[in-house]
């Protein structure tokens, strides 16, 4: 929305949360404490904001004040009732409707820009239209792709805009209207229009082909390790394949962020709703394949430290899912630090955007011990000062240019000997660390 409102001067763009903290955030005055960190977001937001960009916590004015809503609410995994980690949970999206559905009193155009199942502006039509008023509602649906960390550039340039509406006159007009928004500064070519229902389903096709790539590399990334093939040598040599392509085939300790794990397991049920389980599980191994891959990543460490990590402190480098976010979401350190935690390892965590208090969040929310042991086997700290003092290894969770700076040698130094890294991203160079006495091991590496 604040890109929307940079690009488009004379739109006026509402964002409207019940969170009143996170609103509060986006109006601070010190463009650092806004509630994400995006590289290039704040100089967007200091551009727009007053001028045509505004935030609050009155969703009502904003609903009644508006020709076009953008509903992009939180769309869980469901953690109750049918479907119980698997569907997506409309909770929040109908509520909403039924709030549009509510104050409107005059006609709008909703635009399902959230994630969702297939068909389900098909419920928001129903919910909207069972007013008994004249008010006139048309659903598109317009789903994101940006990614976190590039998220500005991918919203400044991007590969397309879908819009997906209804094949009729009114849907025509509504299809055009939310076109013109985005023609400011996407040439028209890049602006895709669909039925409602493709768009939808391309949403959750989009990450679910994404994140299967990421899942086919990291599963050759094992036969790599026993095999003393170079997982980055293979993706290079398969990615010159002009039908395969070069992108998005980097191994990593697995895949994390808010939306892959969720929107995979949502094409899953609604794929098993519909009776085609062979459809549901191929789809579902994507995700088991990252489960794998976490998993063996913490192994692997354990094995190293000669099968016992118990009172061993280990250094783990980054928090957050990518780099260039202070997002955590699923990311995989969650995973392998509570690994290494049910081991009784000391764990000594360091990223350079992700605050302590969401860290111990994160590990508290598995629910695997309790808060006070999580605060006594882990540490946050806030610099890389001393943290590699005494430590028996360090891993590499999130690739942060910054970890590839770092002055190994010294590093391996103040560390316990025999002393092992563990590069969970491939971005470290194993050749100059086994060379300075490291033990190392990257995943891929054989
Ligand atoms: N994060 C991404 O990179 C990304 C990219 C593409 C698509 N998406 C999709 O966008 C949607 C939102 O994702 P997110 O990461 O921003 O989630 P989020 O949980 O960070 O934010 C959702 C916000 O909606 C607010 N909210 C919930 N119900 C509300 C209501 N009735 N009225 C007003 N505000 C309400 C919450 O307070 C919260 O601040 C999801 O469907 C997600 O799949 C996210
Ligand atoms: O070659 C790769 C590429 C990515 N990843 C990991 O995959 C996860 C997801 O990365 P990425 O897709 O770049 O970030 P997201 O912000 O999760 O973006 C995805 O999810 C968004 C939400 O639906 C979509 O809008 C985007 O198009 C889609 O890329 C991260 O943990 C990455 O480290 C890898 O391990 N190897």
């Amino acid at each position: 929305m604040s890109v929307i409102a940079a690009k488009c001067p004379g739109i006026k763009v509402h964002v409207v949360d019940l969170n009143a903290d996170r609103i509060a955030a986006w109006n601070d005055d010190d463009l650092d404490n806004l509630p994400i960190y995006e590289p290039g977001l704040s100089d967007i937001v200091k551009e727009a904001r007053g001028r045509n960009l505004f935030f609050s916590t009155n969703v009502d004015e904003a609903i009644d004040e508006s020709d076009m809503i953008f509903i992009s609410v939180n769309t869980p995994t469901k953690t109750y009732g049918v479907g119980k980690g698997m569907a997506a949970d409309l909770k929040y999206i109908e509520l909403c409707a039924r709030q549009i559905a509510r104050v409107a009193t005059n006609d709008k155009i909703i635009v399902e820009k959230s994630t969702l199942p297939v068909r389900t502006a098909e419920a928001l039509q129903d919910i909207l239209s069972s007013t008994g008023s004249d008010v006139n509602f048309q659903v598109l649906s317009n789903p994101e792709f940006l990614a976190e960390g590039t998220a500005v550039q991918d919203l400044l340039n991007p590969d397309r805009v879908l819009i997906g509406g209804e094949r009729t006159p009114e849907g025509a007009a509504a299809i055009q209207a939310l076109h013109d928004v985005y023609a400011h500064w996407v040439p028209s070519d890049r602006i895709l229009t669909t039925n409602v229902w493709s768009s939808e389903l391309s949403k959750l096709t989009a990450n679910a082909f994404l994140a299967q790539r990421v899942s086919s590399i990291n599963s050759l990334s094992a036969l790599c390790e026993a095999t003393e093939a170079d997982v980055d040598e293979v993706a290079r040599a398969i990615g010159q394949d002009s039908r395969i392509g070069p992108k998005f085939l980097k191994s990593s300790v697995g895949f994390g962020g808010s939306c892959f794990q969720k929107d995979i397991l949502n094409l899953v049920y609604l794929s098993k709703t519909y009776g085609l389980d062979e459809v549901a599980e191929y789809w579902h191994q994507v995700i088991k394949m990252n489960d794998y891959q976490k998993r063996r990543f913490a192994e692997k460490i354990i094995q190293s430290l000669y099968n016992t990590v118990n009172g061993k402190k280990i250094v783990l480098l980054g928090w957050a899912f990518k780099k260039d976010t202070n997002d955590t979401r699923e990311s995989a350190a969650i995973y392998v630090a509570d690994y290494l935690l049910s081991e009784q390892a000391q764990v000594v965590v360091y990223d350079p955007k992700v605050t302590s208090q969401q860290i111990y969040a994160d590990l508290d929310y598995l629910n695997t011990r309790s808060e006070e042991e999580n605060q006594r086997l882990v540490n946050v700290a806030q610099t890389t000062e001393d943290i590699f003092k005494d430590a028996h290894a360090v891993a590499v969770m999130t690739e942060w240019d910054e970890f590839r700076e770092y002055d190994w040698k010294q590093i391996h130094e103040q560390m316990l000997k025999p002393s092992f890294v563990f590069d969970g991203r491939g971005i470290l160079d194993i050749q100059q660390l086994e060379e300075i006495g490291m033990n190392a091991f990257a995943i891929g590496k054989g």
